[in-house]
């Protein structure tokens, strides 16, 4: 898969979704089903936008023991998203479980990574209130280690922390990068924030844009506004 910008489709309804789509006459986006949504609308929602022709990344962190994680994981990839996610905090054996829940019969599935720290956490945050006694950068770096050993494709970390993981655990490990703001815009409770520009240049693989797009005037302009940033003269 090569670089690209997924929406955060953080809606409630399908209806608010299929109004937000309607805006894009040319172009087919990456869309992100998260929580919101899914719950809303269940698995419905992620075969009728797939047939719309979008590549899906199904968002819906798990994160529980590994026989539960393995089944759930098992009943997701009957919807063949191109993405989907975990948590690596779920330890290591719970990876390796959603694994091979996702992983069909004949071997094929979609994408799959971990979230490391959410870009919502700030290292502060994670040393009070979570008792992690260590720099954010060094935690980031122990859960995608074990992400991949675990055998996933990859993290989401916040783009201050792509180039590293890429050094830790190889260029062909993806980093999803949500956290994505421009420069002229509101954080919201988004913590380790960058801009398309400065992710492309820290090595993001994919960039997760929600509000900045979602809520903009015009949400066409702001979404080619992150292609241009990030994918640079490629966009
Ligand atoms: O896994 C994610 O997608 C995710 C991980 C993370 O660390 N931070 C994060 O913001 N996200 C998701 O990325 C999206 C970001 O949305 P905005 O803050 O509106 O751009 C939301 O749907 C979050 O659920």
């Amino acid at each position: 898969m090569s670089k690209d910008v997924i929406i955060a489709c953080d809606f409630n309804s399908k209806a608010d979704l299929m109004a937000f789509l309607e805006n894009f006459k040319e172009e087919r986006p990456f869309l992100k089903i998260g929580m919101e949504l899914f719950y809303a609308e269940g698995p419905a929602i992620v075969k009728e936008i797939k047939a719309r022709g979008h590549k899906i990344f199904l968002d819906l962190k798990l994160h529980d023991i590994p026989n539960t994680v393995k089944k759930a994981m098992s009943v997701l990839s009957d919807l063949d998203v191109d993405l989907s996610n975990v948590h690596a905090s779920g330890t290591i054996a719970m990876m390796e479980g959603a694994l091979e829940g996702f992983t069909k019969k004949d071997g094929s599935r979609g994408l799959l990574i971990a979230v490391t720290q959410l870009t919502s956490t700030s290292e502060e945050r994670m040393q009070n209130d979570l008792l992690i006694h260590k720099s954010l950068e060094e935690t980031v770096m122990h859960y995608a280690k074990n992400t991949k050993i675990a055998g996933l494709d990859g993290v989401v970390c916040s783009p201050w922390e792509a180039k590293k993981v890429k050094e830790v655990c190889g260029e062909e490990f993806l980093t999803i990068t949500p956290g994505v703001r421009f420069a002229d815009g509101d954080a919201g409770d988004q913590v380790r924030i960058a801009t398309p520009a400065k992710a492309r240049e820290l090595g993001s693989d994919y960039i997760v844009v929600g509000r900045p797009i979602t809520q903009a005037k015009d949400p066409v302009a702001a979404y080619r506004r992150c292609l241009t940033e990030f994918l640079g003269g490629n966009a």
